[in-house]
């Protein structure tokens, strides 16, 4: 039921208006998501988000407008098929208290009736590709927030999904741990040309993970694009205020400015050859493609970044 060609997910003016609310959580949001892409939703408190990742993975319905998921439309008769192929990553893990990681992950398996030995060796195998090997018997109790998550992920992920929904998926985690599993998202959509629908409050999690990034606000779409050119070039005052939110603190000499990158490391090499272009690093902190810096450099000074650099966004 996939047209290759077709977008992972179209919106196309669609209104949602919980009861009882005068104002609509989606307001004729016209939207696109590219195949193999891996999408960032952002938005501020209340601007829609979690009502679309609700939309999307057919819990909640639009008044009017029309979703269509790998160029099909989604209608009660389609529902089921494409909540199949569409795999969930919550904030909160969700996970089943009584079961074991494994059979957490056996769950959808169970509820499709895949025979029992099948199913088992499916959750081990995806337990194995999230870095859990030899924790299958734990209980959530008896893990980390960060394995909680990857036992989500790997749930998530046996059913062999396309369209993978990550709503808030590292809110819950510190700056470390969140990365990790950044980075194992970025993989794994890589490896399984999956794609990745990441909904977020947090702008770093936009910038180190995504290809393409939509902003919501108050139901709408304010601003939607490659990431890269959306951060270097805001167009919508809330996108530059999540921006502004972002940008460390830090005091700058007058013939400062404030630049961002991704490098690979921070090694000696790096760290000497920022240095002898009066460059100094304000803020570092560890990102899923290597280290994530905020640099003051000189106002029109040309700043040479090692040919490895994974990204650099000016600020
Ligand atoms: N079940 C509901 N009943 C009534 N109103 C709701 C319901 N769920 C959400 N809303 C309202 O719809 C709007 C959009 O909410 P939504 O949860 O989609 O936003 P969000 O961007 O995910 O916010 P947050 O980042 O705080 O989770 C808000 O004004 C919210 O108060």
């Amino acid at each position: 039921m996939t047209h290759p060609a077709s977008p992972a997910l179209t919106f196309t003016r669609v209104r949602r208006t919980y009861p009882g609310q005068t104002q609509p959580a989606l307001n004729d949001l016209t939207l696109s998501v590219p195949r193999g892409s891996r999408t960032g939703i952002i938005g501020r408190s209340g601007a829609g988000k979690s009502t679309l990742v609700r939309l999307i993975s057919g819990l909640e319905h639009p008044d009017a407008g029309q979703i269509h998921l790998r160029g099909e439309p989604l209608t009660p008769a389609t529902r089921a098929a494409h909540q199949a192929r569409t795999g969930l990553v919550f904030q909160h893990f969700n996970l089943l208290a009584q079961r074991t990681a494994l059979h957490n992950v056996t769950l959808p398996l169970e509820l499709r009736g895949v025979p029992r030995a099948r199913r088992e060796a499916l959750a081990r195998e995806q337990l194995r590709l999230v870095g859990l090997g030899g924790l299958e018997d734990r209980y959530p109790a008896q893990l980390s927030g960060g394995q909680k998550q990857r036992v989500g992920i790997a749930r998530a992920l046996v059913t062999d999904p396309d369209l993978l929904l990550a709503d808030e998926a590292t809110s819950a985690l510190d700056p470390e741990t969140s990365a990790g599993i950044l980075k194992l998202l970025l993989d794994l959509q890589r490896e399984r040309d999956l794609t990745l629908l990441i909904v977020t409050h947090q702008l770093e999690v936009v910038r180190a993970a995504t290809t393409h990034v939509a902003v919501l606000d108050r139901g709408q779409l304010a601003e939607y694009g490659e990431t890269g050119a959306v951060l270097r070039n805001p167009r919508h005052e809330v996108t530059r205020a999540l921006l502004d939110a972002h940008r460390p603190q830090v005091p700058l000499a007058t013939h400062e400015t404030l630049r961002h990158l991704t490098l690979p490391d921070l090694g000696a090499g790096t760290l000497a050859s920022l240095s002898r272009q009066g460059a100094r690093i304000v803020q570092a902190e560890a990102h899923p493609l290597g280290v994530d810096v905020w640099l003051a450099v000189p106002h029109g000074g040309h700043l040479t970044v090692p040919d490895t650099a994974v990204s650099g966004v000016s600020a």
